[in-house]
């Protein structure tokens, strides 16, 4: 796949610039990946700008592989981690999507609404810069976790982690959104746009995000379900529930929408990974 997304004039004239000076494309890829940029949206870009076939740039032929980890698509029917039973309501290939009946019990899902409450705030996005702000497109309220911050916390993280098979260290803190009548989450991807100026920092801890688990913790009285318009899916918010997808640093079938609750209010939890150890202080 070539790439669709917008490519910096100054990405685009260094990348002419160092091949015309008689780098080679396989420098040009691993210079790319030392500042930040993930292998499969460098191969893209170069592909792009050089005008050449992207099987020119295989991975398997080129010495600079180093991918992150990648998680492990839970395997329906269900799967028993510590004691507790996730149920696979439905299983999609392309985004790689599971809907998991009850990963949550009652009880998880009330008490984390609990421990959140006193914590809210008006949810905010990353900026190009890598800072957090406001933004009109996400009006819920939502706070964050540190990991590991309270037993609850640390036992839904090891569970994601023996779940996706992946270290509690690859995810970021626990997110809780709380979003009433008329809030929404318009729709967007995860993962960070390489093209974007702040990647560079988004990405220095932890690299790229690969994958994401949303958690329900009610169900709202209508509305508010997760809207992937890319394939025409939309996955139900019910207490205890959730949607895991996984987008392998940038799939663009894995766009995605909070819908507006229309009566009631809704309630997440949110855990993206990352492809390499996070550290929560990079926030
Ligand atoms: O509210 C939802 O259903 C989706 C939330 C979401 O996309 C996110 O937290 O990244
Ligand atoms: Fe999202």
């Amino acid at each position: 796949m070539k790439s669709h997304l917008p490519i910096r004039p100054e990405l685009r004239e260094w990348i002419l610039s160092t091949t015309r000076a008689g780098h080679s494309v396989e420098a040009v890829l691993k210079l790319m990946q030392e500042t930040g940029y993930d292998p499969r949206q460098s191969r893209s870009i170069v592909a792009t700008v050089l005008n050449m076939p992207i099987s020119a740039l295989d991975p398997n032929t080129l010495p600079t592989k180093t991918p992150g980890r990648r998680t492990r698509h839970p395997e329906p029917p269900q799967m028993e981690i510590d004691g507790h039973t996730v149920h696979i309501g439905l299983s999609m290939e392309s985004p790689a999507l599971r809907v998991l009946n009850d990963f949550l019990s009652a009880d998880e899902c009330i008490a984390l609404i609990e421990q959140a409450t006193p914590r809210l705030q008006r949810a905010k996005t990353v900026d190009s810069s890598g800072k957090q702000q406001i933004d009109a497109r996400r009006t819920s309220e939502g706070m964050f976790f540190t990991t590991g911050e309270t037993p609850l916390i640390k036992r839904i993280e090891q569970r994601i982690a023996s779940m996706l098979s992946i270290p509690v260290d690859h995810g970021e803190g626990l997110q809780v959104l709380h979003y009433l009548p008329g809030q929404q989450y318009e729709p967007h991807y995860d993962w960070f746009n390489p093209e974007q100026p702040g990647f560079a920092a988004i990405t220095a801890q932890g690299g790229q995000r690969i994958a994401s688990l949303v958690m329900y913790l009610n169900t709202p009285d209508a509305g508010g379900g997760t809207a992937f318009p890319e394939v025409g899916v939309t996955v139900t918010a019910r207490r205890g529930a959730a949607v895991y997808f996984a987008y392998d640093t940038g799939d663009e079938a894995s766009l995605h929408a909070g819908l507006p609750v229309q009566k009631g209010e809704k309630w997440i939890a949110t855990k993206w990974l990352r492809e390499r150890p996070f550290q929560k202080n990079s926030r």
